[in-house]
């Protein structure tokens, strides 16, 4: 295997573009997401936050521009790349009538392991995500937020070291969301995951965050939180000006 160069981040997307017919979903979107950080993809409903994850899943071909995962392109370096790379999709994808272990079994069989090394290791998740007593239980029988812990556990069985989430606390409670985004950023800190967290909730990203602004498929702007909203004003204020702006130079 070769040596993977130091400094290398763990997402690398470089100038990627993708249509569907004649509507344009990303046009030469470029950023990155360092080693170990939270990095948040901030973008309202439709902004292409989705075709972008797909493009880094594979779920699409990506014709135009590159995507690397601690430098594994993952056209040229399916595996490789993918063998990284830990996802959290917006839909609920976890079997209802299945157990909580079951679900993370089944999983852990798909990435190739099994007997005592998977229990050992689903074990573990489920501390992790604070799920150790309901492994026994149905998902059927978990509230939302449970759910959605659940799947954060099986997207790390391979162990990971890039975690996509793509609008992970949608239709949860406040004190559901709020638990959810604590339990990613634990994982930041704790584990040296790095992770890039799409939203359109303005209160999930806190100032130190590098932001990376997606609207109409484009990059229109990245920085600190902190440094986007400027003195006084809010994210919120700073990206409805933005995104104001963008569109009165489109029109
Ligand atoms: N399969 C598809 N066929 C045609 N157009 C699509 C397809 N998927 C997405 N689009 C269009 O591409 C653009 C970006 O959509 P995308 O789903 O990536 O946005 P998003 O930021 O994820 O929004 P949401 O959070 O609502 O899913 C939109 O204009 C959407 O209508």
């Amino acid at each position: 295997m070769m040596e993977e160069p130091q400094g290398v981040p763990a997402l690398d997307v470089a100038g990627v573009s993708h249509s569907f017919g004649r509507r344009r979903a990303l046009d030469d979107v470029s950023f990155q997401v360092p080693r170990g950080r939270f990095v948040a993809l901030l973008g309202p409903n439709g902004a292409g936050k989705t075709t972008l994850f797909s493009l880094v899943t594979r779920l699409y071909a990506c014709r135009s521009g590159a995507v690397r995962i601690f430098g594994q392109d993952v056209s040229r370096a399916p595996s490789a790349a993918l063998g990284e790379l830990g996802v959290v999709f917006q839909s609920r994808t976890l079997d209802l009538d299945l157990t909580v272990r079951q679900n993370l079994i089944y999983h852990a069989a798909l990435h190739g392991l099994a007997g005592a090394a998977s229990a050992v290791r689903i074990t573990g998740l489920l501390a992790l995500v604070g799920l150790q007593e309901r492994a026994n239980d149905k998902v059927r029988t978990l509230s939302g937020g449970q759910a959605r812990r659940v799947e954060i556990a099986r997207a790390l069985v391979h162990r990971p070291r890039l975690l996509l989430l793509d609008e992970a606390t949608v239709g949860l409670d406040l004190a559901s969301r709020r638990a959810i985004v604590a339990l990613v950023r634990d994982l930041v800190r704790e584990e040296g995951l790095a992770v890039l967290w799409a939203t359109h909730i303005f209160d999930e990203v806190t100032a130190t965050d590098e932001v990376h602004v997606l609207h109409r498929g484009r990059i229109i702007a990245a920085g600190t939180a902190a440094d986007l909203a400027g003195e006084g004003a809010s994210l919120e204020a700073a990206f409805r000006a933005l995104t104001e702006r963008d569109e009165g130079e489109a029109a």
